[in-house]
């Protein structure tokens, strides 16, 4: 059996851990790694927050005080068992994730720093003028640390203690991360919108990610408490958020980086103890460094250069072997069934003077093409984005097979099975070409948060069958070749192919496509066609938005066609090919009598420049 990288240098951290402290007999040392294994605790579920949701907190001391204040107060005054208290921090400190993470809702980048800046503010203040709960500066003595067998810990135990906080911490985050919660921290990353459109639920991604921070910064905070038998006001400064996130930056969002940047800093913090006033120069310097120099952070800096060394380090994880035949895809409508689809009734959309959707009316029927053509501006990516939900109507209302989908959110119309493509490309484009097809199935892996954490068969099962899907519709497209790249490093034409992958792996009754040849070149347009083409014939039902009169022509069953936001024919092709209005509305002129014959309107007749 082949041992991965990670699992030996996991071993030899683990021996390291056991070996160091037991062989180490200075207290300093000992406090030094006992502090550095906190440090990397609190920062671990932070780099989830950062590193892969791409959320900024400055107010993470906050978080770190619910946690020690918790188990100061349910072991002094409440009397707790200390291991029940330790516990009972988590998630405290859980909870009050969820009440910083609130704001992440409506703001986002630097207004959010800001908002869990004043977050932190707030606890510090309170734990400092409250005094009768808090003792303020005083703070709070007595905190019982857990022992075992009735034995009290001494340094080197501590500092085993909070190294296997550390291990469980990474290990379980590293579980959780490898599947379907890791993408999607990545795809709210990326792009938001996308990620609703594949069906995950972004705000709710962005609470999980703030709790998870929570918890583990509450856990070092009272495991410190405890350690020290005492808190107080002191602890929790806006320096204690800053040097988390510092860790962070630092080290780099990667497995390793909050390893790294937690040692690095700690030994950095003691080494500069004895010169207080250089601390503050040297962590901004520090942050300015990383910001600027490695983006990636410590860790991905020697990565990059471990790569360059030995090349073997960047290949791609083997790919489950291609089985079960061409993908096909799970939801297959017979062609002209009795009933319709998808209704849209009187649909409304403003803004300001704007009219982009002005009462349009139409009907979708199972297993056909329906293309959507108009002028530039008309108000089709405006209806494609209403129907998938990413913007709501003013008014109006659209039935999806027989549901009322008005008013719900993307990641929920995605999960009823409406798929969708974007006229500006959407992909999440630091991932791979294999994980952005993963991240397309979300909404459909069942499997829930703690099994995935814990990595339980179920999980791994869900893992390996969702990976197997995604090779065969990696196939089907053409990209199975590329799998393993970076999307954002494909050729154009293959990410547009890539996003109709993605599109595709959420099981869409209904696939919506913005302009899916917007950019390819004629080949790449007639092998877009083909493709188009034997999604249809597997008896998928398609809304497409296209300038390509020829792609329009060859692959759809009905033509709708917007001019200024209504609707103003529809119809078989030819029909709407030779419709007055609509030569109207291409040619630009107001009056139906002076449009010529269709031969003459480019846009109808061939594709548009
Ligand atoms: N968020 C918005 N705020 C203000 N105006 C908008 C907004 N979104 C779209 N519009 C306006 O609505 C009109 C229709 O835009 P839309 O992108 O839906 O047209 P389209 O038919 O898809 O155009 P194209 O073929 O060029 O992509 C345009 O005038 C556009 O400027």
């Amino acid at each position: 059996m082949k041992v991965q990288p990670h699992t030996l240098g996991l071993l030899a951290a683990a021996v390291l851990a056991v070996a160091v402290p037991a062989w180490l007999s200075n207290e300093f040392y000992l406090k030094i790694i006992f502090t550095a294994g906190l440090y990397y605790l609190a920062a671990c579920g932070l780099n989830v927050l950062v590193g892969w949701s791409g959320q900024k907190s400055l107010g993470h001391a906050g978080l770190f005080a619910a946690g020690a204040y918790t188990v100061a107060l349910l072991t002094t005054k409440g009397g707790w068992n200390p291991w029940l208290a330790l516990a009972a921090s988590g998630v405290v400190a859980g909870l009050f994730g969820v009440l910083i993470a609130l704001p992440s809702l409506r703001v986002k980048g630097p207004s959010l720093a800001m908002v869990t800046i004043g977050f932190g503010i707030v606890v510090e203040k309170i734990v400092t003028e409250w005094q009768d709960v808090f003792g303020g500066q005083q703070g709070i003595y007595g905190v019982v640390p857990p022992s075992v067998g009735g034995h009290m810990l001494g340094t080197r135990e501590w500092a085993w203690l909070v190294l296997a906080f550390a291990f469980a911490a990474h290990l379980l985050l590293r579980t959780l991360l490898k599947g379907k919660y890791g993408r999607a921290f990545q795809a709210v990353q990326a792009a938001e919108v996308a990620a609703e459109s594949v069906g995950i639920n972004v705000y709710r991604m962005k609470v999980l990610a703030f709790v998870i921070s929570a918890v583990t910064c509450g856990l070092a905070g009272a495991l410190l408490a405890q350690q020290n038998q005492y808190i107080n006001s002191d602890f929790i400064t806006f320096n204690l958020s800053i040097f988390l996130l510092l860790i962070v930056l630092f080290g780099g969002p990667s497995w390793y980086g909050p390893v790294l940047g937690a040692i690095v800093l700690t030994l950095l913090d003691a080494f500069l103890a004895r010169w207080p006033h250089l601390q503050h120069f040297t962590y901004g310097a520090l942050l300015l460094f990383a910001l600027y120099a490695m983006p990636q952070g410590l860790a991905g800096a020697l990565s990059k250069g471990a790569r360059r060394l030995w090349p073997r380090l960047s290949a791609a994880a083997p790919l489950p072997a291609l089985q079960g035949g061409e993908w096909q895809p799970k939801f297959v409508s017979v062609r002209d069934a009795a009933g319709v689809m998808l209704r849209a009734v009187g649909l409304y959309k403003a803004y300001g003077g704007v009219v982009p959707t002005n009462d349009v009316s139409f009907e979708v029927r199972p297993g056909h093409v329906h293309a959507l053509i108009g002028p530039n501006g008309a108000g089709k990516t405006t209806l494609l984005n209403i129907l998938s939900g990413v913007i709501p109507a003013d008014r109006g209302r659209i039935e999806f097979c027989g549901a009322d989908i008005t008013q719900s959110r993307a990641s929920a119309v995605c999960a009823l099975g409406i798929g969708r493509t974007f006229q500006n490309l959407k992909l999440f484009p630091h991932m791979s070409v294999l994980d952005n097809v993963l991240a397309g199935l979300h909404p459909h892996l069942r499997v829930g948060f703690w099994a995935s954490l814990l990595g339980l068969p179920a999980a791994l099962r869900e893992e390996a069958e969702a990976r197997c899907e995604a090779v065969r519709l990696l196939d089907f497209v053409g990209l199975l070749a590329r799998a393993g790249d970076e999307a954002g490093s494909l050729p154009y034409g293959l990410q547009r192919r890539l996003e109709l992958a993605r599109a595709l792996a959420t099981h869409p009754r209904l696939l919506l496509l913005d302009e899916p040849a917007a950019g390819l070149n004629p080949q790449e347009t007639q092998d877009l066609t083909a493709l188009i083409g034997r999604i249809r014939d597997k008896g998928m039902t398609v809304l497409l938005i296209e300038h390509h009169m020829d792609l329009v022509m060859a692959v759809s069953d009905h033509v709708l066609v917007l001019d200024y936001g209504a609707r103003i024919a529809e119809g078989a092709p030819a029909e709407v090919q030779a419709n007055s209005r609509v030569i109207a509305a291409y040619l630009g002129v107001d009056d139906e009598e002076d449009a010529g014959p269709a031969a003459a309107t480019p846009g109808l007749r061939a594709q548009p420049a």
